[in-house]
């Protein structure tokens, strides 16, 4: 990679009170995975802090494409296409590079390609719902894909989930991995979700929510949504300069 030099302290411990809780039992599948003692925390170990390292070497040349990347020769997916892209950083504001990032959705008629799928909305042959990337030197990323729907859950009677992608992130640090979803700025079923409302605070909701970004369209292609992910950073090292004998 680039000749910058390498942090190497501990990273930050999560912030509990801007991550949801474990168990929220509005979101039924919480209880029964939720922790059932009090939680510890441990220090990060150095396996921790120092690995995983990918290399764009891992990348097939369609994985960052959502639209082709399933699709048969010369077909492509069905649905509204855009762009999703942004910056992964630490909560010091520096672009984390190399994170590599997976991202998952439902096709765009809000249908997953899954065996366990029970959707009634059709599966689209030519859209498999997976793509991955790694972010340049300056954390940034990019990937296209077609918007996913909304789909129904069983969790309350009548429970849908708004059109999101889930993401995982790995940053420099396998203490440093998260696991979130990105929702389409102005979908009013946002804010009805039992998931979205396990997380305690608004701000951290509208973190999640990615802005239409007309200024990075592909014209007569696809619209553009700019969304950010914030990684943990590290605690600076402490170096001491010390003169033994003085
Ligand atoms: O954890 C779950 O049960 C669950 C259900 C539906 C979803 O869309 C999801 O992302 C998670």
């Amino acid at each position: 990679m680039s000749n910058k030099k390498l942090e190497t302290g501990a990273f930050f411990q999560r912030d509990r009170q801007w991550h949801p809780p474990a168990y929220t039992p509005d979101y039924k599948t919480s209880v029964v995975r939720s922790p059932q003692r009090a939680l510890l925390s441990f220090d990060n170990t150095l396996s921790e802090i120092t690995g995983p390292v990918f290399g764009h070497s891992i990348l097939g040349e369609l994985d960052n494409d959502l639209i082709h990347n399933f699709a048969k020769p010369g077909q492509s997916a069905i649905g509204q296409r855009i762009i999703v892209h942004g910056r992964v950083i630490d909560e010091r504001g520096k672009g984390v590079a190399g994170a590599l990032l997976e991202f998952w959705q439902a096709n765009a008629g809000g249908r997953y390609r899954h065996k366990r799928e029970g959707y009634i909305a059709a599966l689209d042959p030519n859209f498999g719902g997976c793509g991955r990337t790694i972010t340049d030197e300056e954390g940034y990323y990019r990937f296209r894909t077609v918007k996913p729907g909304a789909y129904p859950w069983p969790n309350g009677v009548n429970d849908w989930r708004p059109a999101h992608i889930h993401f995982s992130v790995f940053g420099h640090g396998f203490v440093q991995r998260l696991i979130t979803q990105m929702y389409f700025e102005g979908d009013p079923m946002i804010w009805n979700c039992p998931i979205v409302r396990s997380i305690p605070g608004k701000a951290a909701i509208e973190q999640l929510v990615a802005a239409l970004d007309m200024n990075n369209t592909i014209p007569m292609d696809a619209r553009a949504y700019k969304f950010d992910i914030v990684l943990r950073g590290r605690r600076s090292t402490l170096f001491e300069n010390r003169v033994e004998g003085n």
